[in-house]
């Protein structure tokens, strides 16, 4: 039976900056995205009948919903009724980005889905059709499938690439159990109501570009600045300790990433990445850490 499988990866973002709140909820954003090669692998297989199913593999498949509210699914639903066909098909997700970590797991598996079913259906839709259809599902989605290094406008899903050079080392500190998203950008409006926080400058930072534009891992680990930091430290104090312990070990740069509660750390090289890593493992302030690079592709067919 026929079957299409695709690669894609985990974000980490360089630079979250956070407007005030919607009319729709939503906040309007200037994030810096950058693909890491954390990857997510997607198999769409043809079904005898019309149904779409999905199946989760991996360590964390537990905390995957596997009915219509798996994001896969739903992108796949969606890009059924865009293309006007009555799609079946079963989804195969082998997950290793870690799930409501602040990675955009969920969107990359969306993101693999639209890819898979793209081709498996021979629906012929363009790159910017997928990235329409992808928005609907979530603000990151897009992203999956732009992949390398980009600023999102909007509320993230308005991309452009921004310039880059060379190769950057990360560490991840996984933690256990997720935050969910709209409770961190809630308590990101609650800590600026009260005056804890501030509001941010929604444009991109110029250190932060010239750093990628020239490959300068230092100078991006010091211009590295996530809005919602405060707000999932406010709700997972221990994250605080997680951070310093990479600090401790010589990482250029510590953040959370996106909404938490995964930490991320800049690394010079390779060989320093894992350092770090096992530096944060043995300090006990997470529950595993992996080494990455980035920029990597956006969701790619596999060979
Ligand atoms: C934190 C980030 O991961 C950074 O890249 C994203 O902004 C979140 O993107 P996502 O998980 O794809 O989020 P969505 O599924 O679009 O939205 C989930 C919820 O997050 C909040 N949300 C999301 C994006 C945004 N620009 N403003 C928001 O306030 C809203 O409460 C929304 O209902
Ligand atoms: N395929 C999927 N993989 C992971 N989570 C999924 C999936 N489909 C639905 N979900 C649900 O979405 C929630 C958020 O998952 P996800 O892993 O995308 O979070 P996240 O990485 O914090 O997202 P982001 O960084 O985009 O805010 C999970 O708690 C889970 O219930």
């Amino acid at each position: 039976m026929a079957s299409v499988t695709v690669r894609v990866p985990a974000k980490v973002n360089l630079q979250l900056a956070v407007g005030p709140v919607r009319d729709d909820g939503y906040h309007d954003l200037v994030n810096v995205f950058h693909a890491v090669s954390l990857f997510d692998e997607v198999t769409a297989c043809e079904a005898a009948g019309p149904e779409l199913t999905v199946r989760v593999e991996g360590e964390s498949a537990g905390d995957v919903p596997t009915g219509p509210d798996n994001l896969a699914v739903r992108a796949a639903q969606a890009l059924a009724e865009r293309s006007g066909r009555s799609g079946g098909a079963e989804l195969v997700i082998r997950k290793a980005i870690p799930v409501a970590g602040g990675m955009a797991g969920g969107s990359a598996d969306a993101a693999g889905a639209l890819v898979a079913c793209n081709e498996l259906w021979r629906l012929g839709l363009s790159f910017a059709e997928l990235m329409e259809i992808g928005a609907g599902i979530g603000s990151d989605v897009p992203f999956a499938l732009f992949g390398g290094t980009a600023v999102g406008t909007g509320r993230g899903e308005r991309l452009t690439a921004v310039p880059a050079s060379g190769t950057f080392h990360w560490v991840f500190a996984l933690a256990d159990g997720g935050l969910s998203t709209p409770a961190v950008y809630a308590e990101c409006d609650r800590l600026r109501a009260t005056g804890e926080a501030a509001p941010a400058e929604l444009a991109l930072s110029a250190p932060l570009a010239a750093a990628l534009r020239d490959g300068d891992a230092k100078a991006l680990g010091l211009a590295l600045v996530n809005d919602l930091q405060p707000a999932a430290l406010s709700l997972r104090p221990s994250l605080s300790r997680t951070l310093d312990a990479g600090r401790g070990a010589g990482a250029l740069g510590a953040i959370v990433s996106g909404s938490g509660p995964t930490c991320a750390f800049l690394a010079e090289s390779a060989a320093h990445a894992a350092e770090v890593a096992a530096a944060v493992e043995t300090a006990g302030v997470c529950r595993s850490a992996v080494t990455a690079s980035g920029p990597v592709r956006g969701a790619t067919l596999a060979e």
